[in-house]
């Protein structure tokens, strides 16, 4: 079994020995190339909104390699790439989206800095028979907290972004409620971390998750969080939508 890149919260080796180099030391560029890329692949479909969750220039290694990693486990079926747009509505499927619902000229937070390499650049995929979804996060220069170190309220974005797409899946349409965080070891601007979600449990239309976020050798944990979230009731959203109008 791996040793260097266990999955934080269940302890498996999230390679799954689909890797073929998994015992190469994670670094090594040598004994674990990236292979080339076509310029195809690296961009989105023609007439859909750009997806960030794609590999581009700034990627460091770390990123690129466990990028790599998780696609490759993406061929066995278990693992799914989840797309990032700027725009969160294009996130929500069309049957779920609401009548009043249309595109404006917003952002999502994550999304709102064009620039590569600058704010968040992260992608995620979710094992959905273990209602588990994994972010890699390589935070940017503009996301500084403590000089060197990116700032606790985008490690806190990037954790409710995390869990909340994990949520999502098991509940569809839902609100953070409560998000807690402890903070164990700062995460230098330009290093690659783990986000590990999964969800706990679920009772009527709360989803109860926890997450960590480690380093990419599994060697620091920088953060562990619990969440809940709340699937939205439609009458109550009705009602709010109706006062509005
Ligand atoms: C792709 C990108 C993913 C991005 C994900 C990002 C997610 C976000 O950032 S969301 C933004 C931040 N969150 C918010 O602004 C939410 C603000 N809060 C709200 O709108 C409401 O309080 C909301 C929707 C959470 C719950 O309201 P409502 O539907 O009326 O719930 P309500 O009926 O009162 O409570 C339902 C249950 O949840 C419990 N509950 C509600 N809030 C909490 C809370 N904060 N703590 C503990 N329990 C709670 C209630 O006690 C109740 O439990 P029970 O059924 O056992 O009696």
């Amino acid at each position: 079994m791996c040793t260097r890149l266990r999955a934080p919260i269940t302890n498996t080796c999230v390679h799954t020995c689909v890797c073929p180099h998994a015992n190469a030391p994670l670094r090594d560029a040598a004994a674990h190339p990236v292979p080339p890329r076509s310029p195809q692949a690296l961009c989105s479909q023609p007439g859909r909104p750009k997806d960030y969750a794609l590999p581009n220039a700034s990627w460091s290694r770390d990123m690129l390699d466990l990028y790599d990693r998780f696609l490759a486990m993406t061929k066995e079926g278990l693992w799914k790439r989840i797309p990032s747009y700027n725009n969160v509505l294009d996130h929500i499927p069309e049957s779920m989206k609401l009548a009043h619902e249309k595109k404006k000229d917003t952002r999502l937070f994550l999304r709102s800095i064009e620039a590569e390499g600058v704010g968040f650049e992260y992608v995620m995929f979710l094992n959905s028979s273990e209602k588990r979804v994994v972010c890699l996060f390589q935070p940017g220069s503009y996301l500084e907290g403590h000089p060197g170190f990116a700032h606790g309220g985008s490690i806190a974005t990037i954790i409710d972004s995390t869990i909340g797409s994990c949520a999502i899946f098991v509940a569809g349409r839902v609100m953070t409620a409560n998000l807690s965080i402890n903070y164990m070891s700062p995460v230098p601007l330009g290093s690659v971390v783990l986000v590990d979600s999964k969800v706990d449990k679920v009772e009527g239309r709360k989803v109860f998750l926890s997450c960590k976020v480690q380093s990419v050798d599994g060697g620091t944990l920088h953060a562990e969080a619990t969440a809940l979230f709340i699937q939205l009731d439609a009458t109550k959203s009705q009602k709010q939508q109706a006062s509005c109008q």
